[in-house]
């Protein structure tokens, strides 16, 4: 299955090895706020991460990723839309060749530079690669960068992209705390979809958050440094590492704020 972002192994010929991707809750989407149900009996976001079970930073050929220890609840995701605590088990991005696109969900066809996916597993569900396989078995929290103001936390990222800048290559990564890249107001939409790559799983609660976090032009020049290809092979750029967006297929969008 050499599934990727380009002319022959992209977007569009998913689902010649998975069918899924014609699925009834795929994932992104374009959020319509006008057609967001805003539910009060909605709670809001409890999310609480331990630096200390970060582990590495690595380019995997799609994104780079960073990995977190699972094994203990030391970071979580709890209520908002959820109704079981949930593990975080890794972060990564998508993004575009430019600034004016790159994310994967849109806001009223708005299209962000970027987008930060923190991945979590409910933990009713053994592990990771059990719960990816469950309707309600994992949540991805979703944050929109913007062009604005360089991010110093983001920086703590890029300053690690000479290291891992081929697909398969990794390196050790301690003490960063994902919280670090949470938008102040943790407003959000949430539907039901799916993973947005393969195996393209329809087993995500999705969480969007309103507010974006800020990214520079710099810094995303640094993303787009980044690499698909591998030590030795032709250089090839990681950017435009996103799915667009999927058919709502009657699905209900809600929102945890008015
Ligand atoms: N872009 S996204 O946040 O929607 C997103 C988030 C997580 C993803 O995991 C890929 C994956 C790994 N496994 C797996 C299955 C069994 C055992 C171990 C791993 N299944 N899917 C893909 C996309
Ligand atoms: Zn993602």
């Amino acid at each position: 299955h050499a599934w990727g972002y380009g002319a022959h192994t992209g977007p569009d010929k998913w689902a010649d090895s998975f069918p899924i991707a014609n699925g009834p809750r795929q994932s992104p989407i374009n959020i319509v706020p006008g057609d967001a149900s805003y539910d009060p009996a909605l709670k809001p976001l409890v999310l609480k991460y331990d630096p200390s079970t970060c582990l590495e930073i690595l380019n995997n050929g799609h994104s780079f990723q960073v990995t977190f220890l699972d094994d203990i609840d030391s970071s979580t995701l709890k209520d908002g839309p959820v109704l079981f605590n949930h593990r975080l088990k890794q972060f990564h991005f998508h993004w575009g060749s430019s600034d004016d696109h790159g994310s994967e969900h849109t806001v009223a066809g708005t299209k962000y530079p970027a987008e930060l996916h923190l991945v979590h597993w409910n933990t009713k569900y053994a592990n990771f690669g059990e719960a990816a396989s469950q309707p309600d078995g994992l949540a991805v929290v979703g944050v929109f960068l913007k062009i604005g103001e360089e991010n110093p936390n983001l920086q703590k990222l890029v300053d690690e992209f000479d290291s891992i800048k081929t697909k398969d290559s990794q390196c050790s990564f301690a003490d960063f705390n994902p919280e670090m890249l949470l938008p102040g107001c943790l407003d959000y939409w949430t539907y039901e979809g799916s993973l947005t790559t393969p195996p393209l799983l329809e087993s995500v609660t999705w969480i969007v958050c309103k507010e974006p976090i800020s990214v520079s032009s710099e810094q995303m020049a640094k993303f787009r440094s980044l690499l698909f290809s591998g030590e030795g092979e032709a250089e090839c750029c990681m950017v435009d590492n996103y799915r667009p967006p999927q058919p709502l297929k009657g699905r209900t969008v809600r929102a945890s704020f008015q």
